[in-house]
């Protein structure tokens, strides 16, 4: 794991909770930056990035159970602040001396928070003898405080809601001040930051960028890069981040393979050409995909073929550049956060993600990945820094194997085209309704169904076409969008009139889980 470049980071450790992230976003939004490690490897960060405080997450465990989670001593003993969040109360009580007793007093959702006394997490937020709304979700309660705390808040489940011991700046709360839900909690988080710990909050975007184009420039040398360019915000903020570092050095690579949306080849190439002057080759291999696709109906098959031509595209390129050292790419930073997982044993493949990550393995490629630290709505804030136009940086995310899986059932050149034109003409009336924004991501399905259907006292029979778009934060979890009804009427009256092939529309209203955003 690289060390961090930052000199005032917070380490959090994550003990499996599943708002483990957010407390990294409240954190940053106060302008300071943080990592997330896993308990398991704790003590080994917490020694690499010297943080200047710690926060501990919350768990699916309990304290009480034999072999449960413990955060490092270490954490207590470097003389910095400490921030317990529910299981992370649990464990700082139990490993300094207190008490935590297991569930009969489970708490979930809205409790309420009294404030016994004033204390610096809640200065300027919560004065004493107020009452205020937090969000709860535990079973096991602390029942003796370790030697130096006191109470500062309770609820009526917890007792022991908010504790500190100002001397040694640990503070822990038994509600979560991370989540929404506790409307004023991103205000303590930003107190244990800066008033707690001290540090600045000038953790900003800008500040980022100068770094990490030192950072790039320190890892490149002279060397050439070629950086796979989808159009996509993460791999053109790595690629316009990669150019202004080492200018020429980089050579970025778009293929068209057959399965992008309408005009988006032509569209990224005008941008990039345009508005950067950035070396760009676009890679016809339309052919190469759609024939080695023809017919295939297995969504893994489909996935894994693509992913088998993307490395043999990029190989025959990096050959015709005399070579590459470096490969670059847009990895974020939650897809190399290890997170906590408590289901034991692997986990089950759902689909396997095309992804560049298997090129530099088969070709002895160095990675450059300057946005692995990186949420997405930060990558989006680092797009606009760079420049990057605004239709950009607000654009839904696509998935690299594009239409293939957008197709179930066999592909064939047809089907692609009629997908084609019914997905711009849907974008097309979000975007007119002014919902492009609102929406997280939208597009088209064609099903692999016939119906039949009157158009001009004719019979028709042709496919039927589905129409999906969700609401998400991080794609993890989403909710179908809940359209207007003539909204949605208007769009399948346009597809079903301008596009030949299709005659029945239908919109897909599952939330993800159970169902995936993609339909393969
Ligand atoms: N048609 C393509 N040509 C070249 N590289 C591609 C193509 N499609 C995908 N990639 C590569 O695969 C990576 C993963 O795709 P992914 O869709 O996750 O990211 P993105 O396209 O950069 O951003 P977004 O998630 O917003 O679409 C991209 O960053 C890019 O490096
Ligand atoms: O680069 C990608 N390569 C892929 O193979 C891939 N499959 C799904 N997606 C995108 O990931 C998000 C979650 O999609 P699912 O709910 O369908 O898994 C959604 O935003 C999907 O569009 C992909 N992106
Ligand atoms: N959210 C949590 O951290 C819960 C901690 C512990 N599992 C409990 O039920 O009390
Ligand atoms: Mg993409």
């Amino acid at each position: 794991m690289k060390t961090t470049n930052h000199p005032d980071t917070v380490l959090i450790i994550d003990f499996g909770s599943q708002v483990t992230q957010l407390i990294a976003r409240r954190v940053r939004e106060a302008g300071v930056f943080s990592e997330i490690v896993p308990f398991q490897s704790a003590g080994e960060a917490f020694r690499r990035i010297q943080p200047k405080a710690v926060i501990l997450s919350g768990s699916p465990h309990s304290t009480v159970d034999i072999g449960s989670p413990r955060a490092p001593d270490a954490v207590f003993q470097a003389g910095i602040p400490v921030l317990g969040i529910c299981y992370g109360e649990q464990t700082m009580c139990a490993q300094l001396g207190g008490m935590v007793e297991a569930g009969h007093h489970r708490e979930f959702g809205r409790a309420f928070l009294d404030i016994h006394e004033d204390s610096a997490l809640f200065e300027g937020v919560w004065a004493k003898g107020t009452r205020h709304q937090v969000w709860m979700s535990h079973g096991d309660r602390v029942t003796a405080l370790p030697e130096g705390f006191r109470i500062i808040g309770t609820s009526t489940g917890a007792p022991f809601a908010a504790i500190a011991d100002e001397a040694r700046r640990f503070y822990a709360v038994q509600f979560h001040p991370e989540v929404v839900h506790t409307p004023d909690g991103a205000k303590l988080l930003q107190n244990f930051v800066h008033k707690i710990a001290g540090i600045k909050g000038d953790w900003s975007m800008a500040a980022y960028k100068e770094k990490a184009i030192e950072a790039i420039r320190k890892q490149v040398g002279d060397g050439k890069v070629i950086c796979a360019l989808s159009g996509g915000v993460d791999s053109s903020v790595a690629a316009l981040l990669i150019h202004e570092a080492v200018g020429d050095q980089l050579t970025c690579i778009l293929v068209d393979h057959g399965l992008m949306r309408k005009g988006e080849a032509a569209d990224v190439v005008t941008m990039f050409r345009e508005h950067y002057n950035l070396p760009l080759i676009l890679v016809d291999a339309v052919d190469r995909f759609v024939d080695a696709l023809e017919g295939e109906a297995d969504p893994e098959r489909k996935r894994k073929t693509i992913g088998r031509l993307f490395i043999e595209v990029f190989e025959e390129e990096a050959k015709k550049l005399g070579g590459a050292e470096f490969l670059a790419q847009g990895t974020l930073y939650p897809d190399v956060i290890e997170s906590v997982s408590f289901t034991g044993g692997p986990s089950v493949t759902i689909k396997s993600h095309h992804n560049v990550g298997g090129l530099p393995e088969r070709m002895n490629m160095k990675l450059v990945e300057p946005l692995r630290e990186l949420f997405k709505d930060e990558v989006r804030v680092l797009g606009k820094e760079l420049g990057l136009p605004d239709h950009f940086i607000g654009r839904h995310p696509f998935p690299g194997p594009g239409l293939a899986i957008r197709c179930p059932g066999g592909i064939t050149r047809e089907k692609l085209e009629i997908l084609r034109e019914a997905d711009a003409i849907y974008l097309d009336e979000i975007r007119k309704a002014g919902l492009y924004d609102a929406i997280w991501q939208a597009f088209a399905v064609l099903l692999p169904v016939q119906t039949v259907g009157v158009m001009g006292d004719g019979r028709t029979y042709e496919f039927v076409c589905a129409l999906r778009a969700v609401t998400s934060v991080d794609g993890m979890t989403a909710d179908f969008y809940h359209y207007d009804m003539s909204f949605l009427g208007a769009a399948a009256t346009r597809i079903i009139n301008e596009v030949r092939g299709i005659n029945r529309v239908v919109y897909d209203v599952t939330s993800k889980p159970p169902g995936t955003i993609e339909w393969e």
